[in-house]
């Protein structure tokens, strides 16, 4: 099993961190916290009423508190706001208190996903490709810095992507958890 106290989700909107993150905590039987969850349910408000009444600024540090208290539990799957990467300490927490995945997709699968959304604040714009881009090109290098795997979420069904996803980490953990091989000695020592 996961050998990190939890496994935590990074990477875009419409990436599948909620999506996927459900299904895959199901399957480890991890339990599933989400960011924009907790803090929709520590305020009583929506993550737009708060981008409203407090601007960016005052979610961001909402969003750095319920990392805080999210990453000091375990046995948890935590699927993190797209943004969350913004904040060093945020991506210091996740870096130190689970295992980092980055679920990884374009420009492209982000606008057919969220096509009909219209619950995220920083795609109210007229051009949402340029914002996704200009995002992209800030936030990948943090994503990139901070996780531990790079998952190609690209895939078109959540559920494939899910067990895709769930067959890639049992066979890494596995490979962890097996004993080393024991050096032969009639062989001379590998040198490469
Ligand atoms: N790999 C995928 N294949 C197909 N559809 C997907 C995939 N990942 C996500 N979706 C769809 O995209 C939409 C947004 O996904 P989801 O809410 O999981 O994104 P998110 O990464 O949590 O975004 P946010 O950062 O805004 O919370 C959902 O309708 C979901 O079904
Ligand atoms: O990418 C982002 O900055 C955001 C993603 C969502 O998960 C929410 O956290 C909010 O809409 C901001
Ligand atoms: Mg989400």
């Amino acid at each position: 099993m996961n050998p990190a106290s939890n496994l935590i989700l990074v990477g875009p909107m419409g990436a599948g961190k909620t999506t996927i993150g459900k299904r895959l905590a199901k399957h480890f039987a991890l339990r599933f916290v989400d960011s924009d969850q907790f803090i929709e349910q520590q305020t009583g408000a929506r993550v737009a009423t708060i981008f409203d009444l407090e601007g960016e600024a005052g979610f961001r540090q909402r969003e750095q508190q319920a990392i805080a208290e999210l990453c000091n539990g375990h046995g948890q799957l935590i699927a993190t706001g797209g943004g969350a990467v913004l904040n060093e300490e945020n991506r210091r927490l996740m870096h130190l208190h689970g295992f980092v995945i980055w679920l990884r997709t374009s420009v492209e699968r982000q606008l057919e996903r969220l096509a009909q959304d219209r619950t995220r604040p920083l795609l109210q714009a007229s051009n949402r490709r340029h914002r996704l881009e200009v995002m992209a090109a800030q936030r990948d290098p943090l994503y990139a810095v901070c996780c531990d795997l790079v998952f190609e979420s690209e895939q078109r069904k959540v559920a494939a992507a899910a067990e895709r996803l769930a067959r890639i980490l049992a066979q890494r953990w596995h490979r962890e958890t097996e004993p080393a091989p024991i050096p032969d000695p009639t062989q001379p020592p590998c040198t490469t």
